[in-house]
């Protein structure tokens, strides 16, 4: 439960005292520490709480290039808590939410949904999970989806992978994938590749211009992949060790 008393403190300022209770029953926080950062001056002597950032990873690369089995090893090994966007908009439409509908028709088309939707679905994982270490898989997919986490959720990626497998061999993965996917099929993957060049590649320059991208070579074995994603966490691994009891 990150961001507490950030996340609070903009609930305090916008909302009624109804909310700001519903608020503090959810994090289980009492009055006192909600208001923490905004009206109380800490006592002399007495550390203001503190707000302690989750670790984030950002999943990147085109469809089928390996991002969701590479995330499984990951966790498995580093113990972060896999989200994957695809994943929670997937569970709305089997969900027959209020969105479901809409959500299904870009899938099936290949196309974005809108970054507001995808990233309240992505707050709300993040807020509610007990792990302060996440990995972010198939997000962002657009600038705009970029943009909309870092005004919403207010964090930034401490480590962006990208996985650079080419267009012919993702074509061969997606088709073979069995999973049932309603986009598993030629005629969205062309589309799903067009989108991802034209929109991905951006997001893949902003973050290698930051410093942050990591970038793979997704052709080879599983294994063969997951021995160069392991030394991009081995520096992290205090941070990783820690971070598992912050919370
Ligand atoms: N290194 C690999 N070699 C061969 N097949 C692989 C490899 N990695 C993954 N696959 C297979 O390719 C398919 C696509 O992999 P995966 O679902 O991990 O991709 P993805 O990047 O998450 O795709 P999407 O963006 O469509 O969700 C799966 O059937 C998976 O088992
Ligand atoms: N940030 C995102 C992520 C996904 N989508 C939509 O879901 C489809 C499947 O995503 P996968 O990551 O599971 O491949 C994708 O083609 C988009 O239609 C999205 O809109 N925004
Ligand atoms: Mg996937």
């Amino acid at each position: 439960m990150w961001r507490r008393v950030a996340s609070l403190s903009r609930t305090i300022s916008s909302s009624s005292s109804r909310s700001l209770s519903r608020n503090q029953a959810a994090f289980g926080l009492s009055i006192r520490e909600s208001y923490a950062t905004e009206i109380s001056k800490p006592e002399e002597g007495v550390l203001p709480p503190k707000e302690k950032a989750p670790f984030i990873t950002f999943v990147l690369g085109g469809p089928g290039s390996g991002k969701g089995t590479q995330c499984e090893k990951i966790v498995e090994t580093f113990g972060l808590t896999h989200l994957s966007a695809g994943d929670l908009l997937r569970r709305e439409i089997a969900m027959h939410t209020k969105n479901g509908a809409m959500i299904l028709n870009l899938i099936k088309d290949g196309k974005i949904v809108p970054s507001e939707v995808t990233v309240k679905l992505l707050q709300k994982e993040l807020e509610s999970s007990n792990s302060s270490k996440f990995l972010i898989d198939g997000f962002p997919r657009t600038e705009e989806n970029r943009v909309a986490f870092e005004r919403i959720v207010g964090a930034d990626p401490d480590v962006v992978l990208f996985f650079d497998c080419p267009e012919e061999e993702m074509v061969k993965r997606v088709l073979n994938r069995n999973q049932g996917r309603v986009d598993d099929n030629i005629t969205t993957m062309k589309k799903r590749l067009k989108i991802f060049e034209a929109l991905n590649r951006p997001v893949i320059d902003y973050y290698k211009n930051k410093g942050k991208l990591y970038t793979i070579n997704a052709i080879g074995t599983v294994d063969d992949i997951f021995k160069q994603v392991l030394p991009i966490f081995t520096p992290f691994q205090e941070q990783l060790k820690q971070s598992r009891h912050a919370m």
